[in-house]
């Protein structure tokens, strides 16, 4: 039996832009998914996820062609809530050349799903490197990043950036610009997030602002406007300077909020942030609901969270540097 935990992460900067080559700066927070695989005597997978929202239940099945899940949800929710984890141990499969290797895989999360704070990125890295491990293969985090990415274009049928899961995978704060993923270095950042309880749908996100693009050239330059602006945020984070990078998530919000991805209660929940004082606030990841992420070293953005409606939660996050590790 092997257990591997995985961060989620926030977007400073580029989320939806870095679908297009633009660049993006997320960084990893102190939340994690842990996944733990042990090796069955057949090539069944058995998945137990008590944190899915479809109320908590146990699958089991064989593999893509027959499941049949023992749960009374509609086989179209489960097959695209179990996307992830099937994307995953296929590639564990592919990695450790074992096409046979069933698991009992069970999942645990301190991660909202489908609220930006990338809990897919970080199931699917944790669990690449759980089902490896447990075949007594150990994967270089590059390589566990990169499958990782895999799975998730595979699942978002080809419309996923590398940024969430190379994030995942490394820890730390990351660029990411097509290929090209690298660590950066980041000072101590505030955050505070606000989750409004709801989630999006990152498919259906991103599809939306893909088609924007194409109908309007002013769209393809709004999201070439947010890889301006990742640059400038960049050169903030290399200085520190905590009201720049929170003018800058201001406007990355406003220009996210005109590609339409995001939401009554995510734009509530910005503005709470803004007038309790942070630096800056905007949503976090694919949008449609979920979370915000703000830059408050001060409690004020904590405590006006809580008096706004339709905010579930605020709490606090750290950066978190470490990224996969076996527990
Ligand atoms: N705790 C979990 N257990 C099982 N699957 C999970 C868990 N957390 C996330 N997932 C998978 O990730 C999906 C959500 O990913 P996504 O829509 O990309 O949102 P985000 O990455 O922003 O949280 C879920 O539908 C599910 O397939
Ligand atoms: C919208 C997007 O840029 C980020 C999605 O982040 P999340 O899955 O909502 O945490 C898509 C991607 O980069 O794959
Ligand atoms: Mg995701």
């Amino acid at each position: 039996m092997t257990t591997a935990s995985a961060p989620g992460k926030v977007y400073l900067f580029g989320e939806h832009a870095v679908v297009y080559g633009e660049p993006a700066v997320p960084s990893a927070i102190s939340r994690r998914a842990r996944v733990t695989a042990e090796r069955r005597a057949d090539s069944r997978l058995r998945v137990h996820a008590e944190d899915l929202s479809l109320d908590g239940f146990t699958v089991e099945y064989s593999g893509e062609t027959d499941s049949t899940p023992d749960v009374d949800v509609s086989p179209g929710l489960v097959r695209a809530a179990m996307g992830y984890v099937d994307a995953a141990v296929s590639q564990a499969r592919e990695a450790t050349d074992a096409p046979e290797a069933g698991f009992d895989i069970t999942i645990e999360s301190e991660i909202p799903l489908g609220a930006g704070l990338g809990s897919s990125a970080a199931v699917v890295v944790a669990g690449i490197e759980a089902a490896t491990r447990e075949l007594g293969v150990e994967l270089g985090t590059e390589e566990i990043a990169d499958r990782a990415y895999r799975a998730e274009h595979e699942v978002q049928e080809g419309q996923a950036s590398r940024a969430d899961t190379f994030c995942s995978a490394t820890g730390g704060a990351v660029r990411v610009e097509g290929e090209d993923c690298r660590a950066i270095e980041a000072p101590d950042l505030p955050f505070v997030i606000g989750f409004d309880g709801g989630a999006g749908d990152t498919g259906e996100l991103v599809a939306g602002v893909r088609e924007l693009r194409e109908r309007y050239p002013f769209a393809a330059s709004t999201v070439e406007t947010i890889g301006d602006l990742v640059r400038q945020g960049e050169r903030a984070l290399a200085e520190g300077d905590l009201e720049e990078l929170g003018t800058l998530m201001d406007f990355n919000h406003g220009l996210l909020s005109s590609l339409g991805v995001s939401s009554r209660s995510l734009d509530r929940m910005v503005w709470a942030a803004r007038d309790a004082g942070a630096h800056g606030a905007k949503l976090t990841g694919a949008g449609g609901g979920g979370c915000i992420v703000a830059l408050d070293p001060t409690d004020g953005t904590e405590s006006a969270l809580g008096f706004t409606p339709g905010c579930e939660e605020g709490f606090r996050a750290e950066l978190d540097d470490e990224g996969v590790r076996v527990e």
